[in-house]
C-alpha cells in the first residue's frame, strides 16, 4: 500500500525541543480534525501516491538523521507505522506530530512522538482521546496550541490534574498561535503561574514569514 505524501522537505526543525535541528519533514496528506487556525490546510486533500522506497530513498538523499512524519493527521494512514519502523531499523531519529485523537500505541516506542492535545478555540477539543496519554513514554512529548486565555486555563488545567510535567522528560510544550496569542502575554501567563513547561514559538515562521511552505 503506497501513502499519500503532500511534500518531503529538508529544513529546520521549528518545533517541539528538537527545534533548530537540520531535519527532513514528511507532510502526509488528510486529516480527520479541521482546526480554527490549522496552518497545513494544502495538506488535507492535496498530494501524490509514493511507495516505502521512493520516500526512504528521498529521505536518504538528504543526509540527515533526523526526521519527522507530519501532515495533515500522519495516523489516518496504515502504512505510517511501517514507515516509521523502517526509518528507525535505519537508524534514524524519528519524530511523530499527532493530533491527539487517534491511538498511538501502533507507533514503535523509539520514535519520539509529539502529542498535540486540542485546546477549545481549535474548535477540536472534543476529539481529544486522553487515554492515549497512558501510552506514552518517558522521550515522548506533549504539547498544546493556544488561541486565547481561555485555552491557556485549559491547558493548565489539564496539565496540573493529570500530572502530565512529569510523564515526559522534556517539559509539556506550549505554543502560541501568531496573531491570535500575544506570546508576551502568554510568558507573563506561565510566569505567573511558575508552570513548568517550555513556550514554543514555531521558528520557521519567524524565519520565513507565516506564510511559507516547505520550509
Ligand atoms: C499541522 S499539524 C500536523 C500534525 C497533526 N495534525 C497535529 O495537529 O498535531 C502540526 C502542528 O502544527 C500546529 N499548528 C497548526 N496550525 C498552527 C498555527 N496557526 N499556529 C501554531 N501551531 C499550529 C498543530 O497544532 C500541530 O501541533
Ligand atoms: N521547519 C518546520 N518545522 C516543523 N515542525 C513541525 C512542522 C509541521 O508543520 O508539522 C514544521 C514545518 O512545517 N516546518
Ligand atoms: S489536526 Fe493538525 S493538520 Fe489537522 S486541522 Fe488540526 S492542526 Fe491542521
Ligand atoms: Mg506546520
Amino acid at each position: 500500500m503506497p501513502l499519500k505524501v503532500n511534500e518531503i522537505f529538508y529544513s529546520i526543525q521549528g518545533e517541539s525541543s528538537f527545534i533548530g535541528m537540520p531535519c527532513v519533514l514528511v507532510r502526509l496528506t488528510g486529516c480527520n480534525l479541521r482546526c480554527s487556525y490549522c496552518d497545513t490546510r494544502y495538506a488535507y486533500e492535496e498530494g501524490t501516491h509514493w511507495d516505502l522506497s521512493g520516500i526512504l530513498d528521498r529521505i536518504s538523499s538528504y543526509q540527515c538523521r533526523l526526521v519527522e512524519i507530519t501532515g495533515g493527521e500522519p495516523l489516518l494512514q496504515e502504512e505510517t507505522p511501517a514507515l516509521i519502523r523502517n526509518l528507525l531499523d535505519k537508524g534514524y531519529d524519528v519524530l511523530l506530530e499527532t493530533n491527539g485523537s487517534l491511538p498511538i500505541r501502533t507507533i514503535d516506542s523509539r520514535c519520539v512522538r509529539i502529542v498535540d492535545i486540542k485546546c477549545p478555540s481549535s474548535g477540536e477539543s472534543h476529539r481529544n482521546d486522553y487515554s492515549i496519554l497512558d501510552d506514552l513514554t518517558e522521550r515522548d512529548e506533549i504539547k498544546f496550541v493556544l488561541g486565547e486565555r481561555n485555552d491557556y486555563e485549559f491547558a493548565r488545567e489539564i496539565l496540573l490534574s493529570r500530572s502530565l510535567a512529569a510523564r515526559t522528560l522534556h517539559p509539556p510544550l506550549l505554543s502560541p498561535v501568531p496573531e491570535r496569542l500575544d506570546p508576551k502575554l502568554l510568558v507573563q501567563w506561565i510566569l505567573d503561574d511558575h508552570l513548568s513547561v517550555r513556550l514554543q514559538l514555531q521558528l520557521h515562521k519567524i524565519l520565513w514569514g507565516r506564510d511559507a511552505r516547505g520550509v
